[in-house]
């Protein structure tokens, strides 16, 4: 992540093959390399991490080498979001900084499964109700920052108990159906957001958005935000 981020840089989170050896198309799978880095919890300045802490938000840099694990591209986990105190679920936002990401989203019954290409600059929502994977079906390292509500918990069981996604993305770019996923639709594509009215555009980082408390409202209080949001997605994205 060097030249992507300048200021304090912790240790990172390790996802090694044994944490995600249930949610691979091939679980038996070997690797003796880390698969992704996790650098949580970032502030530039001891000023942006007290206003990260009042507002609730979280900023996270991961960093996804290309290589792929028995034909399957390096993906993330993959989890579903907690709900906040008005009963929604936790949404998301993420910003490509290098490469190339393939966020693979679904509803928790799968009946709805999205896939969103981003490159660097572009944003991705990832709305309330939604599961996510990110996938680097690229041939350089993908590294991507988010914005997410410090309140919120990742959900990985349901991901693991059906091993995985609704599609793996093998190399060459096919997506394979989970055969743990009978019923789930064709995957369907939408585009990267942008939300001027709140100031999330393609050329505005992330992290600049630390300091608007408009800008990342929606992260704590996504119910105040659910038209916007089907709006920018010019209904892409069904908000539930
Ligand atoms: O938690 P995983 O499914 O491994 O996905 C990895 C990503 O998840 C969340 O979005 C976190 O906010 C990121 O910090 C993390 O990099």
């Amino acid at each position: 992540m060097n030249g992507y981020w300048d200021g304090p840089k912790p240790e990172p989170q390790v996802r090694t093959i044994e944490e995600m050896r249930e949610v691979l198309a091939d679980p038996g799978c070997t690797s003796d390399q880390p698969l992704y880095f996790m650098y949580r919890d970032l502030a530039k300045s001891e000023s942006d991490r007290e206003w990260l802490r009042e507002h609730r938000i979280r900023y996270d840099i991961t960093v996804i080498p290309a290589r792929t694990l028995c034909g399957e591209y390096v993906k993330t986990k993959g989890h579903y979001h907690t709900e906040n105190p008005a009963g929604e679920l936790y949404p998301e936002i993420y910003e490509v900084l290098e490469g190339t990401g393939h966020y693979l989203l679904q509803t928790r019954n799968a009946d709805d499964v999205v896939m969103i290409e981003g490159t660097a600059g572009d944003k991705i929502l990832i709305p309330p109700g939604y599961g996510h994977v990110t996938i680097n079906p690229g041939k350089e390292d993908l590294v991507m920052a988010n914005l997410v509500s410090s309140e919120f918990s990742s959900n990985y069981g349901p991901y693991a108990e059906l091993r995985g996604a609704a599609y793996y993305e093998m190399e060459g770019g096919a997506l394979v159906k989970n055969p743990g996923y009978p019923d789930a639709p064709p995957v369907r594509y939408c585009d990267p957001v942008e939300v001027p009215d709140i100031g999330i555009e393609k050329e505005v980082g992330l992290y600049d958005l630390v300091g608007r408390p408009r800008s990342v409202a929606f992260l704590n209080h996504p119910e105040q935000f659910m038209e916007i949001f089907s709006d920018v997605t010019g209904g892409c994205l069904v908000m539930r």
